[in-house]
């Protein structure tokens, strides 16, 4: 029956196992949400540890579910942990958790893609953001769905120090499918190297800790999960805007097999496409018959600085959207087509009857 987490000075008294806690809230995993458990508290252990030393930290754990992590991060000696679920089940074994620990666990009932946590820790705690990083870590195992979406929002909150990241460089250590967690630490010339690889690695320190068996979870998911710490770097790599770096970096991934000319042609509109690429990249010093995965960051920076210039001088340049112009031929094209079947069937209806 007993189990408390032994990774710090502080032991929670002993309470139900997870597995305890899930038969007696009824906390069967919902399929839809991609809930998957951790039971095996020396797991949870070993995540909690590899995100750093906790000891007086405020931590934001997100997707609590049944409270494994949760466990592990409270016996960590941390000052407060504050916790986001969306699954109200989840709230009364949580509740007992805080109890368990008198004024270290505070509960949110929410969603961690709105939550604003930049005003739950206090102003005392927030360092510059070339200090070392604060004692404020995100720690969390959350449904691969919301993972990736999660990351590249944090990541713009960190080029622009805002969100978890008013506290200064904030480390966050997550879980993703171990696939996208080779893809944020892939190096130039790996095949995994991506969109991710770019717009991690140019904010970021990022290294993957340790893989998980997709058989520790509970129920098991179909692939392996990746647990990946991120320490926001001082300087980033690449000293533009994130929606811009992201452009560029999307246009040249989305091509990934073809010469990385293909992809960044695709920023500028057709009609100056040919001489724009050639510019671009003899500018940024580029060979165009490289491909995507053999950019490195310096290479994405300079293209990224020559892109900005390139936008200065072409207010309309930023907005352009190659999507956006071929959806509009099509629509063009398609009321040319539409104009013709008229002309085609009013001819035929004007056309008099030979036989009256
Ligand atoms: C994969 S389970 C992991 C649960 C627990 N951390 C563990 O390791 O056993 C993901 C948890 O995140 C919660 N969750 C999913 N989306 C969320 C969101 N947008 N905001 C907050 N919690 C979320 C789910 O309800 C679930 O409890």
């Amino acid at each position: 029956m007993a189990a408390s987490g032994k990774i710090g000075v502080f032991r929670l008294p002993p309470l139900p196992t997870i597995r305890e806690i899930i038969k007696l809230f009824r906390l069967q995993a919902v399929k839809q949400l991609s809930q998957n458990f951790l039971l095996d508290l020396r797991l949870t252990d070993k995540i909690v540890r590899k995100a750093g030393n906790l000891t007086d930290a405020y931590v934001y754990e997100v997707g609590p579910g049944p409270g494994g992590i949760t466990r592990s991060i409270l016996s960590a000696n941390i000052a407060e942990l504050l916790v986001i679920e969306k699954d109200t089940r989840f709230i009364p074994g949580l509740q007992m958790l805080s109890d368990a620990a008198p004024g270290k666990l505070r509960i949110v009932h929410g969603d961690v893609l709105t939550y604003k946590i930049e005003r739950a820790f206090p102003d005392t705690i927030r360092r510059q953001w070339e200090d070392d990083p604060p004692n404020v870590h995100i720690i969390g195992n959350l449904p691969f769905s919301v993972s990736t979406p999660l990351i590249i929002k944090w990541l713009e909150n960190i080029s622009l120090k805002d969100g978890p990241f008013v506290y200064g460089r904030t480390q966050m250590t997550l879980t993703f499918q171990k696939e996208v967690a080779e893809r944020l630490v892939a190096t130039t010339g790996s095949k995994q190297r991506s969109r991710l690889s770019i717009m991690a690695q140019h904010l970021c320190d990022v290294d993957h800790l340790f893989t998980i068996p997709g058989k520790a979870f509970v129920p098991k998911p179909e692939v392996d999960v990746g647990v990946v710490r991120f320490t926001p770097l001082v300087q980033p790599k690449i000293k533009q805007p994130f929606k811009l770096v992201e452009k560029v970096v999307q246009n040249v991934f989305q091509f990934r097999r073809k010469y990385c000319h293909r992809g960044l042609g695709m920023l500028f509109p057709e009609a100056q496409r040919l001489e724009s690429t050639g510019r671009l990249l003899q500018l940024a010093d580029i060979d165009p018959t490289l491909r995507p995965v053999h950019l490195s960051l310096t290479h994405f920076k300079s293209l990224c600085d020559v892109y900005r210039k390139m936008c200065d001088e072409d207010a309309q340049l930023f907005a352009y959207n190659f999507r956006e112009e071929l959806k509009q031929r099509k629509r063009q094209d398609q009321e040319q087509e539409d104009d013709t079947e008229d002309c085609e069937s009013s001819a035929t209806t004007r056309v008099p009857s030979l036989t009256g």
